[in-house]
């Protein structure tokens, strides 16, 4: 599968420490992030992530291009509650979200629930709309 993974500045540490407990399960998988969530989460476990640009730079819009192609079969987005600089780019990358039936998590205990679905399996349906892996 191919997982995106976006954290707001607040929230990256939170990401960091998901991407530590289940370095196991996304080891397993393709990983991209924004810029510098990329860059934190591969320093602190040692995953390989492809790094799109920051994003205030437009990474956001990279990978929601990508999820516009059906490029991309699972969304973690760490948001902060308070967030306001990028919001339609945040809103962007949600719609195409439900535009193209992408499970996403916007907070932790979501992302725990979903990263279980992958790993039981449950979003293998996602290699029946994105069969290019
Ligand atoms: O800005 C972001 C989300 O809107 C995240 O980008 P960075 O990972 O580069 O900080």
């Amino acid at each position: 599968m191919n997982i995106a993974l976006i954290a707001h500045d607040s929230k990256k540490e939170l990401m960091v420490q998901f991407c530590i407990a289940y370095c196991g399960i996304l080891s397993r998988h393709n990983l991209c992030a924004t810029g510098t969530t990329g860059r934190l989460i591969s320093e602190a476990t040692g995953l390989q992530i492809f790094k799109f640009l920051s994003g205030s730079q437009g990474g956001d819009q990279q990978i929601a291009a990508r999820i516009a192609c059906d490029e991309i079969d699972l969304l973690l987005f760490f948001r902060a509650a308070n967030y306001k600089p990028h919001e339609p780019d945040d809103a962007n990358l949600l719609r195409l979200c439900d535009t193209r039936n992408v499970p996403v998590a916007t907070n932790l205990a979501t992302a725990e629930a979903l990263i279980h679905a992958l790993e039981r399996g449950d979003l293998d349906w996602r290699d029946i709309v994105n069969p290019k892996r």
